[in-house]
């Protein structure tokens, strides 16, 4: 029979974002120290540099780097929609041109599910949905299971990810894959597409 393993990896971050239906403290704007973790399974790698492991630790850092770090550590994560959102616009979107600028980005947005610009307060990541811990948690999931299944070989599935708002707080986004969730039965890596992933020939479409 097949043993598979699980394994996680953590980053920390640290992030402004505001809930703007929320209503009490969290619409106004402010920051965490985040702490995500993606945990992966699969069987044990069988030669070369991934012999025994799942997925080398440093290989899955890279990418959570990548995803997370690289587009929010120190910047501000802020739904598209958020009815302040003219406050997070460029300083030469004035006016006018502040609607055609929005309306770029929405469609940004809606395509690729994120925009990362350089607003009045810097490093600002644009998002489909409220920045809530569950919303953030279902996005990287999104965006680093093809990463795994990259870096992997295709041996490797993401299983969850985890986003703790603050030490007492976290949400988790699983697979929405039905075979994995019953894990006793995991019978195979599904096959997905990778050719969203600018950079990545991987042919493992
Ligand atoms: N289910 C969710 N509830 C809340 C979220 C969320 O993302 N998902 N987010 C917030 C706010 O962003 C808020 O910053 C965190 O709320 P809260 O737990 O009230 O924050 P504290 O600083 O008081 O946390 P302590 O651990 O008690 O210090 C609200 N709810």
């Amino acid at each position: 029979m097949q043993e598979y393993h699980l394994i996680t990896r953590e980053i920390g971050i640290d992030a402004a974002h505001r809930i703007p239906h929320h209503e009490s403290k969290c619409h106004n704007l402010h920051g965490h120290r985040y702490k995500i973790a993606a945990t992966c399974v699969g069987p044990l790698c069988g030669d070369g540099e991934q012999t025994g492991m799942v997925l080398d630790f440093g290989f899955l850092k890279d990418e959570m780097m990548a995803e997370i770090d690289a587009c929010c550590d120190h910047g501000m994560m802020i739904w598209v929609d958020d009815p302040w959102i003219g406050s997070f616009l460029p300083e030469n979107a004035h006016e006018a041109k502040a609607a055609a600028v929005l309306r770029e980005y929405r469609d940004e947005v809606t395509h690729a599910d994120q925009k990362l610009i350089e607003g009045p307060f810097g490093k600002t990541l644009l998002l489909a949905s409220v920045p809530t811990a569950e919303n953030l948690a279902k996005h990287w999931f999104n965006r680093l299971a093809p990463r795994v299944r990259f870096r992997s070989h295709n041996r490797a599935h993401l299983l969850r990810v985890e986003v703790w708002e603050t030490p007492n707080c976290m949400a988790t986004y699983n697979t929405q894959d039905p075979d994995w969730f019953a894990f006793d039965a995991v019978p195979k890596l599904p096959s997905g597409r990778l050719s969203h992933l600018a950079g990545y020939d991987s042919g493992l479409s």
